[in-house]
């Protein structure tokens, strides 16, 4: 295949196939360091090339967009969230933004079980114990979790990661509940034998765990603001894996050192790592450090989403998953 003369500049080290493959096809430029690029950097880059492919520590904002060139025509994100770019400022300069959804999925379903298991049968505190050798041997009153079979998850955001996550905690026996911009259709909503809740007051207080998997946006910032969580039952827990923003982390940490809230499992965090100090010292919270969709497989399967929206977009076609403001 000839070299596209597209200029790529890749914002973030990536899988060493994946580079490898844009490097075949396009002139490619890498951020050696694997560190955030500079802002400085990133105008320099949004000035001078004609695909920019951002991560989600890149601020993709409207004054950096001003600042673009007139080649710039594609930003093909290496993620599925895309709440670091301004889609809509993008769209007003003709500039198209994909991402890649639907590969990240299953991974970040799986590890939004593990923290709800995490917290509701205290893996840390356990581990914890066998790494310091503190551990008495097997008593009967020691260790008790909560049990997640029969109860009630509500699902907030029933997309491809809250369906994915929906699926797994059925066959955990557990019973399945959502809230969602749009009801899913009737035989979606049938196979996975799950409750609508339209009104998000009434599901949340009466969950037993609330899984946050809508994307942040202006609409979802602090959908669980303090007066939500004020309606959480003292026994329920908070699973997050789709953006800290969604939830407000000051008044969400209030709760859970209040009791009002039993526990929270997070993987994202409302500051990126800026986390509320409180926070890390409750033993009812389980903290990740952004690691929902972290597989090998996952992140090599990113990279050829992108390459394929890239190579899409360079045969003069709508790269497949582009994003619209419309959409968020
Ligand atoms: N922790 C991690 O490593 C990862 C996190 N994510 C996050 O997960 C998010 C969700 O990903 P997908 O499920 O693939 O997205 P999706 O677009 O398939 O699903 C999102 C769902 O949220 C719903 N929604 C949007 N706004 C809403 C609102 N105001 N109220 C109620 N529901 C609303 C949509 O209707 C949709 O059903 C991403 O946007 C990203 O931020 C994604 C991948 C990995
Ligand atoms: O894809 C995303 O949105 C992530 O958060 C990381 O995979």
């Amino acid at each position: 295949m000839p070299k596209s003369r597209l200029s790529v500049v890749v914002t973030r080290r990536l899988p060493d196939a994946v580079e490898t493959r844009l490097s075949e096809l396009f002139d490619l430029r890498l951020n050696e360091t694997d560190s955030p690029m500079s802002r400085d950097a990133l105008v320099a880059a949004v000035r001078d090339c004609d695909v920019l492919v951002p991560t989600l520590t890149d601020n993709i904002e409207a004054g950096l967009l001003g600042q673009a060139g007139e080649r710039l025509k594609l930003i093909a994100n290496y993620g599925a969230g895309v709440d670091h770019i301004d889609v809509a400022t993008a769209r007003q300069r003709g500039i198209l933004v994909s991402n890649t959804p639907g590969v990240v999925t299953e991974d970040t379903a799986d590890m939004t079980m593990a923290l709800m298991l995490a917290v509701t049968r205290q893996i840390p505190a356990g581990l914890a114990q066998m790494q310091s050798g503190d551990w008495a041997g097997w008593q009967p009153m020691a260790n008790l979790g909560t049990r997640i079979g029969g109860k009630r998850l509500g699902i907030l955001g029933m997309g491809r990661i809250g369906q994915a996550v929906a699926r797994r905690a059925r066959a955990f026996g557990m019973q399945i509940h959502y809230h969602n911009r749009r009801r899913l259709r009737p035989d979606a909503e049938a196979a996975l034998e799950a409750t609508y809740w339209e009104s998000l007051d009434q599901m949340v207080a009466r969950m037993d765990v609330i899984s946050v998997n809508c994307p942040h946006t202006p609409a979802t910032f602090h959908l669980l603001n303090a007066r939500r969580l004020k309606l959480l039952k003292p026994s329920a827990i908070i699973v997050n894996t789709s953006r800290g923003e969604v939830v407000d982390e000051n008044a969400l940490t209030r709760g859970l050192r209040a009791g009002e809230i039993a526990g929270a499992g997070l993987d994202v965090f409302e500051r990126g790592r800026q986390i509320n100090p409180r926070l890390r010292e409750l033993p009812n919270v389980v903290l990740l450090p952004h690691m929902g969709s972290a597989t090998r497989e996952g992140r090599a399967e990113m990279g050829e989403k992108v390459i394929i929206n890239i190579k899409t977009f360079a045969d003069g076609h709508r790269p497949p998953d582009l994003v619209l403001p419309s959409m968020l």
